[in-house]
């Protein structure tokens, strides 16, 4: 069984520097975790890069060739190693392959993830592009590739507590998070990041832990009143899915990060297979 984190959010917020915390946070309590880059765009990393997507395909070469803009290009760099069959008449004449791997997902993944099974806990370090996990398949694909080789996978779904200024703000991140949840159909643990940037907790607590009604009148007065219906209708769809739960994270402070840790390794069971072969042993079945 391998466990795994695959780290999503909006542009810039805050995905890589949590992945290179954790990394550093695990070094020093002496836990083997690997982190994998999934950002064909990424130049560099503050931790070391296990797996490297940038090794099948980089995205400077794609604007090059295909001619198109950085995020055109990053979704087609997304997208190539999981649907190369697909694209492979996209692909005449190109020379994207920066080396002799194989030229499809389940070897690639094979190849570099056969290294990382069994009790090895691995963090994706995923792009920014909203649409990676609002619409387009590839992250799903990815994860039943995963679930595939035995590992259990978890969303970690950051959000710029920076952005979180007010309830509509909240409300448009828990949605762009929700659409993620439906999509990938993974456990979900929502972090608010950057939490040494806030001067007044008092702004945010109403985030952390807020309450439906709360919400909904704070929007109600934001809004038209032509929106109260679509008002309710958000607040109890936000509700519903039990994914008005913010963990925040503030890098300064080890507990903070111990923390998130033990939420995520609690939804991947990470730890509790050891203490199943503990609670199996029975002193009283030894035979004399
Ligand atoms: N103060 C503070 N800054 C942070 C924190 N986390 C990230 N940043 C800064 O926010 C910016 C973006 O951080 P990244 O970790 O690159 O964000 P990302 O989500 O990986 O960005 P993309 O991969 O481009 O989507 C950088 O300038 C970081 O230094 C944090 O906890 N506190
Ligand atoms: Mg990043």
């Amino acid at each position: 069984m391998g466990y795994a984190q695959l780290v999503i959010g909006p542009a810039g917020s805050g995905k890589s520097t949590y992945c290179s915390s954790l990394y550093r946070h695990c070094e020093a309590v002496g836990r083997s975790i690997h982190v994998v880059n999934l950002d064909p765009a990424a130049e560099q990393f503050d931790y070391p890069v296990a797996v490297d997507i940038r090794e099948l395909i980089c995205l400077d070469d794609v604007m090059e060739e295909l001619g198109l803009g950085p995020n055109g290009a990053l979704m087609y760099c997304m997208e190539y190693p999981f649907a190369l069959s697909n694209v492979r008449s996209n692909l005449k004449g190109l020379n994207l392959m920066i080396r002799e791997l194989e030229d499809n997902l389940d070897d690639w993944l094979t190849d570099e993830l056969d290294n990382y099974l069994d009790d090895d806990y691995l963090i994706f370090d995923c792009p920014g592009q909203i649409e990676l996990f609002s619409h387009v398949p590839v992250l799903r694909n990815f994860v039943e590739h995963l679930k595939s080789k035995n590992f259990n996978v978890c969303v970690v779904y950051l959000l710029d507590s920076q952005f979180i200024t007010d309830v509509t703000k909240f409300i448009s991140g828990c949605m762009a998070s929700l659409s993620a949840m439906i999509q990938l159909e993974l456990p979900h643990v929502n972090i608010l990041s950057k939490m040494d940037l806030v001067t007044n907790k008092r702004d945010i607590e109403d985030f952390l832990n807020p309450q439906g009604q709360v919400l909904l009148s704070e929007l109600n007065q934001r809004m038209a009143p032509q929106f109260l219906k679509l008002n309710k209708a958000l607040i109890d769809l936000v509700d519903q899915y039990s994914m008005v739960s913010f963990v925040p994270l503030d890098l300064r402070k080890e507990s903070s990060i111990r923390y998130i840790l033990s939420q995520i390794d609690n939804c991947i069971q990470y730890g509790e297979d050891a203490d199943v072969k503990v609670k199996d042993f029975d002193p009283e079945d030894i035979d004399d």
